[in-house]
């Protein structure tokens, strides 16, 4: 459903004029229903790729490839085309939620606004609607989160919230930016739960950013490792734990702490490096 062939990227400094390539032709494909997760360090390029989907890359930039979502060409098409495409067909869950709702609206005009019909719905109608979006990633006091402002929820509450929106558009493709990175870790593991579950249930193809390779490989079917602008390897969580082509992949495997010592059973999912349940259970 998405194909990325060639994808380079090349910024410009406004007041030198000078370019600086930060992708150097990346390639990934990704299937109906797919989560692929792309892992590399901070700086490695993984944000400006997704920035080069949604076609929100620096002003000044660069873009060099194919991005093409199902059959058009994101970087060939008119901007209606690209509008439409943002509005109805992709998501993004940032890292930090508070950026994707506006502070001054309650939480149920957001969701609302996110109703691809919502102007012709009845208001109770709608409200109930958003009541059972938040129904669905996990939120049982549904009347006090319509009615509360983004300030006045956690950062866990609100990711959820921003989770709900994203399904209620029925986008094709969710890309999530390190979604839980801002969260304390036993929030963590519940947003990440609840994204793979909604995931799942709806059939949305997603990319998963983030520089914890055992956290993709517990909610993603493939991985890319990034660095420095280049994919060094794609693979299924197994191929990249077993047979690693990169000293590279190897320290991101390593770089997750555990907390027994090696060989214990607590940390089976990260010797495995395919299972965060254990761990995660371990760090909460
Ligand atoms: N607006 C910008 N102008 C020029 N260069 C930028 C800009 N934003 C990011 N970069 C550079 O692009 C490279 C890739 O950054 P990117 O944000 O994609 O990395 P990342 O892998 O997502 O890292 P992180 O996990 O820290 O977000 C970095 O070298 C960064 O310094």
């Amino acid at each position: 459903m998405l194909n990325i062939e060639d994808l380079v990227l090349t910024v410009v400094d406004p007041e030198t004029g000078q370019e600086t390539e930060i992708l150097h032709g990346s390639t990934l494909a990704l299937r109906q229903g797919e989560a692929l997760g792309l892992v590399g360090e901070s700086g490695s390029g993984k944000s400006m790729t997704l920035k080069c989907i949604l076609g929100i890359e620096p002003s000044g930039a660069r873009v060099e490839g194919r991005v093409e979502l199902d059959g058009t060409d994101l970087l060939a098409a008119s901007g209606d085309v690209l509008r439409r495409i943002r509005a109805n067909d992709l998501a993004l869950i940032a890292q930090n939620p508070h950026g994707a709702l506006n502070p001054v609206l309650p939480v149920e005009r957001f969701l609302i606004e996110g109703m691809s019909d919502a102007r012709n719905l009845p208001k109770a109608e709608a409200r109930e609607r958003a009541a059972e979006l938040l129904r669905q990633v996990g939120i049982t006091d549904t009347d006090r989160v319509l009615a509360s402002y983004p300030h006045q929820l956690s950062g866990g509450m609100l990711q959820r919230v921003v989770i709900a929106g994203a399904i209620s558009g029925e986008p094709k493709l969710l890309l999530a930016d390190e979604p839980t990175t801002a969260l304390d870790v036993t929030t963590q593991a519940e947003v990440v739960a609840i994204l793979d579950e909604m995931r799942r249930e709806h059939g949305l193809s997603m990319i998963f950013v983030t520089h914890d390779l055992d956290l993709a490989a517990a909610v993603c079917d493939r991985l890319a490792v990034m660095k420095d602008g280049e994919i060094l390897e794609v693979g299924t969580p197994e191929e990249i734990r077993d047979h690693p082509k990169t000293d590279y992949t190897r320290a991101l495997m390593a770089a997750r702490p555990m907390l027994y010592p090696e060989g214990h059973e607590a940390n089976r999912g990260a010797d495995r490096g395919g299972d965060h349940g254990t761990n995660e259970e371990a760090d909460a």
